[in-house]
């Protein structure tokens, strides 16, 4: 799987760009605020039909344009891929991957996946437990879209039964009573469901992250651990352990939304000991484990985009990850001087919303 050509019309800060990607490696070079982020975004827009960024649509139209467009051309498993997204404010986007309407953003995940490390990445070592779970669970639907079903059901039960909590003002009466069961019963299926895909996703993740980080850092030692305790005795006996509270206090204490995956570093929490560099070492780990388990599951390796990777990483990390990069292609983006590494693949200059190869002609005055 890869893309050969990338055109951009209207997006972010591009009035029109077409860009030839390397089937290796590609680094996209250029000062602050030319328009690096926003390349890597709309090649990542192909790869999930969502912007890596958490944007919404209208960021991503040019000030001044209604809509913006980008394309892309490339090869899955031998075949031609073409994919052509408008993206309209407001959400109203429509894609086609070779001239079909995709209608989900899952169905777009079947024929391009993008695996994406971008400086808010840090936030899956240092931030709070749902970064990290968003972290597993979009690596699950990226290996099974389908999980995205689980997921989007577990939200809207856990709203709904929310909702109850709150409305009950703290009373247990026989119609709470009954329809909480029933939220109950609903919740453990799915949360359940989630959190067995959860921990088999761990198994595999643990020792692939540990590969990833001994990789880019040597010796020391990164684990992962999902273990909530409710999966000890079930989620339907935890619920009714919590029931009591639950009510009190009108949340959802117990399941799935309030789980924890361990990452240590030397056996200690990373998000408390380990040092900033550290952090973001563990935290492309992280990345660079998923891209290999998508790789393995679908046999052939995700577009890997690495946004400003080199920017906490000393020279040595900067070396090795260049050294150790899964097979496929990869687009890397840096303000900073590259490493000697990435000259054997190709080098694009960004100024001022315009790419060009690096060497070739300066771009034109806009
Ligand atoms: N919707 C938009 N319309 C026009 N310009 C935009 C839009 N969104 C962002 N920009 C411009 O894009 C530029 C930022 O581009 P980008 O984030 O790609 O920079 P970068 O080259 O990655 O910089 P850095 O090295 O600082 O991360 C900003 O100058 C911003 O004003």
């Amino acid at each position: 799987m890869h893309l050969a050509r990338v055109w951009l019309t209207d997006f972010r800060g591009y009035a029109s760009a077409e860009v030839a990607l390397d089937p290796g490696l590609t680094a996209v070079v250029g000062a602050n605020g030319q328009g690096k982020s926003n390349l890597l975004e709309a090649i990542g827009w192909l790869g999930g039909l969502r912007s890596f960024r958490g944007a919404p649509t209208e960021a991503l139209v040019r000030v001044g344009a209604e809509r913006a467009f980008v394309r892309g051309e490339g090869e899955r498993e031998g075949r031609a891929l073409l994919v052509e997204c408008e993206i309209a404010p407001g959400g109203r986007s429509r894609t086609l991957v070779n001239r079909q309407p995709v209608r989900r953003a899952r169905d777009g995940l079947e024929f391009l996946r993008a695996v994406v490390f971008s400086p808010d990445d840090l936030e899956l070592v240092k931030g709070g437990p749902g970064e990290r779970r968003r972290y597993l669970d979009d690596l699950l639907v990226a290996l099974d879209p389908r999980l995205d079903a689980t997921r989007a059901d577990l939200d809207r039960i856990l709203r709904q039964r929310s909702a109850l909590l709150k409305q009950s003002g703290g009373r247990l009466t026989p119609e709470v009573e009954a329809t909480l069961d029933v939220w109950d019963a609903r919740l453990t299926v799915a949360g359940e469901a989630l959190a067995d895909a959860r921990a088999a996703l761990v198994d595999d993740l643990g020792p692939a992250v540990a590969t990833a980080y001994r990789d880019l850092a040597g010796g020391d030692e990164v684990g992962l651990r999902y273990a909530p305790r409710w999966r000890e005795g079930g989620l339907l006996a935890a619920l009714h352990e919590v029931r009591r509270d639950e009510l009190r206090r009108g949340v959802s204490l117990v399941g799935p939304h309030r789980d924890e995956l361990d990452v240590t570093l030397q056996a200690l929490p990373s998000r408390t000991h380990a040092s900033q560099g550290e952090q973001r070492s563990i935290a492309l780990a992280l990345r660079l484990a998923g891209a290999r388990l998508v790789a393995a599951s679908l046999e052939t390796p995700p577009l890997l985009l690495l946004d400003d990777v080199f920017s906490e990483l000393d020279p040595d990390r900067s070396e090795a990850l260049l050294g150790h990069l899964p097979p496929g292609q990869t687009v890397v983006t840096t303000a900073a001087a590259l490493p000697p590494q990435a000259v054997p693949g190709q080098v694009l200059r960004v100024a001022e919303g315009r790419v060009t190869p690096a060497g070739g002609a300066p771009p034109p005055p806009s």
